[in-house]
């Protein structure tokens, strides 16, 4: 499979390591001042650039015929657009906040547990998440999309980061070293408390799920989500 890589940092060498490993071709590396691009040799691109560059750097690929995984966050005020663009393309498309299959099934265990833990007045909800010094948004996109998870599965309102109303989930941001990602979901009560967490060792296993969405998208249209990918809609 002919990979371009959208964003060279970090995650796009992780990504190009765990292709290459794979068998894959890296035909490109779009990073900032790349000039002209030529989409010809793409089969897929994988996006992990920046806030303000993910946008158009979808819409260039779904205008040019080239199906788009990305990890970007922090530019979902466009998602919708983005969505639009790809249907009318007849493209394909998946976003994921966060790529790693054990986040995935993190993210099952946190709607699960919302649901179960909105039977019970006794326990108020918290989150933290922990990063690297260098992550540029706060909270992190994977905490967002935990918190909107628990307010579809409870009669929570909204989310703060820091000091939350009554009704809200207050998330705690951390930067910390060179921490990979680390997120905590908390019930606390009176009496005892009850946790979830997953902690990444490492880049790679968000770099892995990326690439595996990358096969899995090869000859599909449509708008998936990694639920899609690991076929957990049963
Ligand atoms: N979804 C996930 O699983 C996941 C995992 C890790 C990181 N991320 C996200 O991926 C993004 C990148 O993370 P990172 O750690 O690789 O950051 P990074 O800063 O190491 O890399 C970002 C790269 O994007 C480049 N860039 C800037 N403008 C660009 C443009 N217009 N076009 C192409 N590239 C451009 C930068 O020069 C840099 O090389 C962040 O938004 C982060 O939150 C998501
Ligand atoms: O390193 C980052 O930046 C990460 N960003 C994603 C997020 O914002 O949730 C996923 C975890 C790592």
């Amino acid at each position: 499979m002919n990979i371009a890589l959208f964003g060279y940092g970090k995650m796009g060498k992780m990504i190009e390591t765990v292709s290459q490993n794979k068998g894959h071709n890296i035909v490109a590396k779009i990073d900032v001042d790349s000039g002209d691009i030529d989409y010809s040799e793409m089969d897929v691109a994988i996006d992990f650039s920046m806030p303000d560059a993910a946008f158009d750097n979808i819409s260039g690929c779904f205008e040019n015929g080239v199906p788009v995984i990305s990890g970007t966050t922090g530019w979902l005020d466009n998602y919708d657009d983005a969505v639009a663009l790809c249907q009318e393309k007849n493209g394909a498309f998946i976003y994921a906040s966060n790529f790693s299959l054990g986040v995935t099934i993190f993210f099952e265990l946190n709607r699960y547990l919302a649901q179960m833990m909105s039977r019970l007045d006794q326990y108020r909800v918290s989150l933290e998440e922990i990063h690297h010094t260098q992550k540029l948004d706060a909270p992190s996109g994977t905490a967002i999309s935990l918190a909107e998870d628990i307010i579809e599965n409870s009669d929570y309102q909204g989310w703060k980061l820091d000091r939350a109303g009554d009704g809200e989930i207050p998330v705690t941001s951390k930067r910390i070293g060179d921490t990979p990602g680390t997120h905590t979901v908390n019930y606390g009560s009176k009496v005892d408390h009850i946790e979830i967490r997953h902690a990444a060792h490492n880049r790679e296993g968000f770099a892995l799920g990326a690439v595996i969405a990358a096969e899995w998208i090869q000859g599909k249209t449509g708008i998936f989500t990694m639920k899609d990918v690991l076929d957990l809609n049963r």
